[in-house]
């Protein structure tokens, strides 16, 4: 047993892990009222993206925000896409203190369009993310607006984290300053605005919402490995001159001056962390302490996950085929599962609003059942091992017999995340083949574009394309007879020897023999594929009649089993 110290550092260590400032409840008329925290998104622009998708991008930041449950903070009149002759590094003493009230009327209407800071940079400080001039800015939004964090759209390392902690500590005493509120010294060495890239952001929103426990451990599991990154983040030398520039820069805001900014012993010292400022816990100890939980986890989950693969054992021991949905978030998933199994899982406009993967049964026109698996939506910016939701989801896409790649084909980036969903399934190893798309949302778009979109798509590619509306419907009917068409492939494929369904044939008993004639309909092979396959029969060889043609698959059935096959399928099949 590790004892209290241990205790007290698990407690520091999930405050950390949170890091959410403690300001849920602010003084507003007198009492005390509950409210939101404030999130600035930042979104960094950045030489080579694309300029046409950049709202977007944005956009959906501030979409995750909001999913997150924060809300997002962008008033009038703030800085939006600096003007491009601001976008120079200037990591001088000259640097731009933010603070001026020049902003260019268009960008603030930007500003409003897309309801994020959009930071120019020639490219990526190592240090701080932004570069001195861009970094000023951002500070002084975040004091100025009196947000509770910062997100940065994009990734951060653990030291950029670490420093923009430090940087937003400032910013947190401009805050202060500004309100007149006292800065107490037991509060100094605490972070109080808290810095989130896109994937933190993201296990936010799993960690507020998902409700399956083993989504919970993965997102605590998640926390605990960045905790363990930042252990070994330490704050870089010669960043001090950079705070004080940013100290500068909030000291020029009303009721801030810069000394009173800055920490009284000078140097970063006083925007430390409480973690590390805890001299008795030593760093070996915090590890010691991550390591066991991770581990802890670990164990917890892979224990949950084969609960998880137990389940899809039986789905694949009861006989029925699995289509399993995939796709960027937003893009209609579940609203087709709903329309393909009569369900009613939740559709809603947003991101993630899914969050974790569920099986439905759908009854194909031939009256063959199937599952349906609705799933995690996938994101730009989020690698799948941050996320055991997106993990799970992946592997159920691997175990599927068909995977349908739903796309808002009205969408202006569909190709950007055609790609990064393609992307995403190769990493996970999903087989091109057994993908299928589906281009959903066309009652958005304009009959001549979809068609448009259909040739050049003919161009590069002659994999079946479904086009369908989930809200209106159309399509559907195509798509559940062309589900039926492929699934009886996947069946009649999967016997060995066979190649198509036509060549299907079958056997005798104790061991018998099924004999599979010529004219076999599709649906009549899979239903005996699926029989063949059950777990009462064993041992199946195929050869070939060379007389006839015929298929000849021998197994052995138990008696029981036999009577089934006969009552199924008549005694035709049986020699
Ligand atoms: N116009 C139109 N809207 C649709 C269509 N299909 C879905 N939507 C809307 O798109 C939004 C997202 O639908 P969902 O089914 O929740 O999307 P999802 O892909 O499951 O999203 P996540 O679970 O968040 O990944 C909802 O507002 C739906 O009403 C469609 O065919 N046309
Ligand atoms: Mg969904």
């Amino acid at each position: 047993m590790l004892g209290k110290g241990v205790n007290q550092l698990t407690l520091l260590l999930a405050r950390i892990c949170r890091r959410i400032p403690t300001r849920q409840r602010v003084t507003t008329t007198g009492g005390h009222n509950e409210r939101r925290l404030r999130a600035l998104v930042v979104h960094p622009r950045l030489p080579g993206a694309k300029e046409a998708l950049l709202s977007f991008d944005a956009v959906e930041a501030v979409a995750l925000v909001r999913a997150a449950g924060w809300e997002s903070v962008m008033p009038h009149g703030s800085h939006a896409g600096q003007a491009a002759s601001s976008s120079s590094e200037e990591d001088s003493e000259s640097a731009s203190d933010g603070t001026d009230d020049a902003d260019d009327a268009d960008d603030a209407d930007d500003a409003d369009a897309i309801g994020a800071y959009v930071a120019r940079l020639d490219r990526v400080d190592p240090r701080f993310f932004f570069h001195l001039k861009e970094l000023c800015r951002v500070v002084v939004q975040v004091a100025r607006h009196g947000a509770d964090i910062l997100v940065v759209n994009s990734s951060l390392s653990p030291i950029q984290q670490r420093h923009l902690e430090a940087a937003m500590d400032l910013a947190w005493r401009a805050q202060r300053r500004q309100q007149k509120y006292d800065v107490g010294t037991s509060d100094i060495n605490q972070s109080r605005i808290a810095v989130f890239d896109r994937a933190r952001v993201v296990l936010a929103i799993f960690a507020r919402r998902a409700s399956s426990t083993v989504a919970r451990l993965g997102i605590e599991l998640a926390e605990a490995q960045e905790v363990k990154a930042k252990l070994g983040a330490g704050m870089a030398s010669g960043v001090t001159s950079q705070l004080q520039q940013v100290a500068r820069a909030l000291g020029k805001l009303p009721g801030c001056d810069k000394t009173a900014l800055l920490p009284r012993s000078g140097g970063a010292r006083g925007v430390t962390t409480s973690f590390t400022s805890s001299p008795q816990i030593t760093r070996q100890k915090q590890q010691r302490v991550i390591d066991e939980k991770r581990a802890r986890l670990r164990e917890e989950i892979a224990r949950l996950q084969s609960t998880r693969s137990s389940r899809r054992q039986q789905r694949a021991r009861d006989e029925r085929l699995t289509i399993g949905l995939v796709g960027y978030t937003n893009v209609g998933k579940s609203a087709i599962v709903n329309r393909l199994t009569s369900s009613d899982l939740l559709v809603k406009d947003g991101v993630f609003v899914t969050l974790d993967v569920a099986s439905r049964r759908c009854v194909l026109p031939s009256g063959r059942e199937c599952y349906v698996l609705d799933s995690v939506g996938l994101i730009q910016g989020l690698p799948i091992n941050v996320c055991e939701a997106i993990q799970a989801t992946m592997q159920e896409m691997h175990d599927a017999d068909v995977v349908l790649h739903v796309r808002d084909i009205a969408h202006p980036a569909r190709e950007d995340r055609w790609e990064l969903v393609r992307e995403m399934l190769a990493d996970a190893h999903i087989d091109e083949e057994r993908v299928v798309e589906v281009w959903n949302k066309a009652d958005l778009i304009a009959e001549k574009e979809v068609r448009r979109l259909h040739y050049l798509r003919q161009q590069k590619d002659s994999t079946p394309v479904f086009t369908v509306s989930a809200l209106t419907g159309a399509g559907f009917p195509a798509l559940l007879s062309g589900l039926q068409t492929i699934l009886e492939e996947v069946a009649v494929k999967a016997v060995p020897g066979l190649q198509s369904s036509s060549a299907i044939q079958v056997p005798q008993s104790g061991w018998c023999t099924v004999r599979l004639p010529q004219g076999l309909s599709k649906s009549q092979a899979s239903d005996l594929w699926a029989f063949l396959h059950s777990s009462s029969v064993a041992d199946a060889t195929v050869r070939t009649d060379e007389a006839t043609g015929e298929v000849m698959v021998r197994v052995r059935m138990s008696e029981s089993a036999k009577a089934r096959f006969l009552q199924q399928f008549g005694s035709g099949f049986l020699s």
